[in-house]
């Protein structure tokens, strides 16, 4: 059996990633807001509004730094942030769920979700997901990584030059295959498991679209940001 072992460059490129995912986090007062305000339906939706838009500046952030992101043709740098905001948000949420938080804040933002007038239909899909990255018990690496391999997805609408996307994604793709099998030895399916829960992620970009139709039919205020990545208003 030949010995998998990381390159020199592998080990490089796993530093940028792990460094740019940990160089933005969800604002302290955001986080400290959680515990305080009340709890009416439009208090979380608030909450849950701000700490959106801080995500989707988390992750502009985080794609800017993803090597070789900024060379890509300008319109689809656009594409690819757009296509894959919902899907790098949703993992990332699930992290910040499931391992950053310190367990109070969890059961009070789990809480305020579930009381921020989301239907039933969004709220079960939305924390089996978060379960199931959860029991993944995902490392670092892998969490930077399957962001960047979700948000350098080449068949998103719109992007031109796929095979220039291709060209980034498919490196940290062996790469985290390599990862896998060094950190999970015991489990040689870990890889297939955790390339499963980019299929998850696909649904719920359904989901999240309802949502937000839901949200606008009954009037409710987005920031600017948000209705930039997402095309509302
Ligand atoms: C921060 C948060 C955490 C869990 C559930 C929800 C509904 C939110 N908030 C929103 C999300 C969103 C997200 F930020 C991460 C994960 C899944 C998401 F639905 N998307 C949007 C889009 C417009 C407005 C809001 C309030 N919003």
């Amino acid at each position: 059996k030949e010995k998998v072992a990381i390159t020199k460059e592998q080990d490089a490129l796993v530093k940028l990633i792990v460094e740019a995912y940990n160089k933005h986090q969800i604002p302290q007062d955001v986080t400290k807001k959680l515990l305080q305000e009340q709890y009416s339906t439009e208090e979380n939706f608030l909450l849950l509004t701000e700490i959106a838009t801080s995500q989707v500046q988390v992750l502009v952030e985080f794609t800017k730094n993803i090597p070789g992101f900024l060379s890509l043709d300008h319109e689809d740098q656009i594409a690819l942030l757009k296509g894959s905001a919902v899907e790098a948000m949703f993992l990332r949420s699930a992290q910040v769920f499931s391992r950053k938080m310190p367990k109070g804040h969890t059961v009070v933002l789990e809480e305020r979700i579930r009381k921020s007038g989301i239907s039933e239909e969004f709220i079960t899909p939305l924390f089996n997901f978060y379960k199931s990255v959860g029991e993944l018990h995902m490392m670092l690496e892998e969490q930077a990584l399957l962001t960047a391999i979700t948000i350098l997805t080449p068949d998103r609408p719109y992007v031109k030059d796929q095979q220039a996307v291709e060209r980034l994604q498919e490196p940290m793709v062996e790469l985290l295959k390599k990862l896998c099998v060094l950190q999970h030895p015991q489990e040689p399916q870990y890889f297939a498991r955790l390339l499963g829960r980019l299929t998850e992620l696909r649904t719920l970009n359904h989901y999240h679209a309802e949502m937000l139709t839901s949200w606008r039919v009954n009037d409710h205020k987005f920031t600017p940001l948000l209705c930039e990545i997402w095309d509302v208003q």
